[in-house]
């Protein structure tokens, strides 16, 4: 596709999946890239960081109806990052999660639909499938106010969503933690060595939504097939590639709000996906509101499925997880000495 002439909106675009995607735009020719977020400095900072003529900020909530439907105009495409993604502070402010998470959603899509965009891209976690914390069931909300404003757009416009799992060296994770812990010479602080988690890399987040972005069809959740890996065996991998495989560990047992495994897709959903490839496309739920079909039709297939979890996924071993971590620039960086983001 040829993207010349046509502008790009990103909201919270000042954060790592922003930061990452512009990387990969700057290929692709678009004649403007609008950044929305709340935070000046952040912007500021970005401003002078890339010096690129084709960017434009604007300072704005995705709360504030007026504010996102300026930063719309003229606007062709969308990729909607603006979110509460931290599960201790959603758990203790929900309602500040539904603010941002889901009306802040509708307001980005009711604001496509009137400003004519062509076609948004909302992303989501897998802490969103079977959710058990208060991000992840805004996270949920947003997915199904995605999926129903999508069945209402007008002719031309678009909705679709992705969902990732964790990104690996993301801020405030799990592998920055235990190089900082290894560095101050202090035991790596295990939860549980047999939790698991997908494993993906900030270009796979990217490379994903810019799939959606591509080929989606309206009310289309896209999922990328991730490897995952237990705690212990990432801590394992870290050790051994900062040279002190005999470093202590402490295990400290399950954090608030966190689950042992993560689901990228429900069973009802791996029932009706289709396999891309590296992707998995689940479409719309296109059912009307017949509650007596409710009643009477069930579907064998999905009492066949099993869901697309972390234990079920392709298991990485310490050689595998060291080599995925290798691939990481921000890991090698870090490994070099470099600071941690
Ligand atoms: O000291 C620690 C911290 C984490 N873990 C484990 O490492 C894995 C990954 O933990 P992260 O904190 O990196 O990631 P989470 O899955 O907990 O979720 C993270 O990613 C989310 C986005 O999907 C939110 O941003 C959330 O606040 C953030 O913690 C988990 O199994 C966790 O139990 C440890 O063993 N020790």
């Amino acid at each position: 596709m040829t993207y010349s002439g046509k502008t790009l909106l990103i909201t919270g675009g000042t954060g790592s999946f922003g930061g990452t995607v512009l990387e990969h735009l700057a290929k692709l020719d678009f004649a403007e890239i609008r950044v929305f977020s709340r935070d000046e400095k952040k912007q500021d900072d970005m401003r002078r960081r890339l010096a690129d003529p084709a960017l434009s900020f604007h300072i704005g909530d995705v709360r504030d109806r007026d504010a996102v439907q300026a930063a719309m105009r003229g606007v062709n495409y969308v990729f909607h990052a603006a979110a509460l993604k931290q599960v201790p502070s959603c758990e203790f402010y929900p309602i500040e999660a539904v603010k941002t998470n889901v009306l802040g959603t509708q307001n980005v899509l009711l604001a496509a639909a009137s400003e004519k965009v062509a076609r948004v891209v909302c992303l989501s976690t897998d802490k969103a499938v079977y959710p058990i914390n208060a991000m992840g069931i805004s996270k949920a909300l947003m997915e199904k106010v995605m999926v129903a404003e999508s069945r209402t757009a007008p002719a031309g416009t678009v909705f679709t969503g992705t969902r990732y799992g964790n990104v690996m060296m993301s801020r405030g994770s799990v592998i920055p933690l235990f190089i900082e812990q290894i560095r101050q010479k202090k035991p790596l602080t295990l939860t549980d060595p047999e939790m698991t988690r997908f494993m993906m890399s900030l270009d796979d987040a990217v490379e994903l939504v810019l799939y959606a972005f591509e080929h989606g069809q309206s009310g289309d959740m896209y999922v990328q097939k991730s490897p995952s890996a237990t705690v212990a065996v990432l801590a394992e991998a870290i050790k051994r590639l900062m040279g002190v495989p005999n470093h202590p560990v402490t295990v400290i047992g399950t954090r608030h709000g966190e689950k042992v495994f993560e689901t990228l897709l429900s069973r009802e959903e791996r029932a009706n996906c289709f396999d891309q490839g590296r992707y998995f496309r689940v479409p719309a739920d296109t059912r009307d509101l017949n509650y007596g079909k409710y009643f009477e039709d069930g579907d064998r297939g999905i009492s066949e499925s099993a869901d697309y979890n972390s234990h079920n996924s392709e298991r990485l071993d310490v050689e595998q997880t060291m080599a995925l971590l290798n691939n990481l620039p921000l890991f090698r960086a870090a490994l070099a000495g470099g600071e941690l983001a």
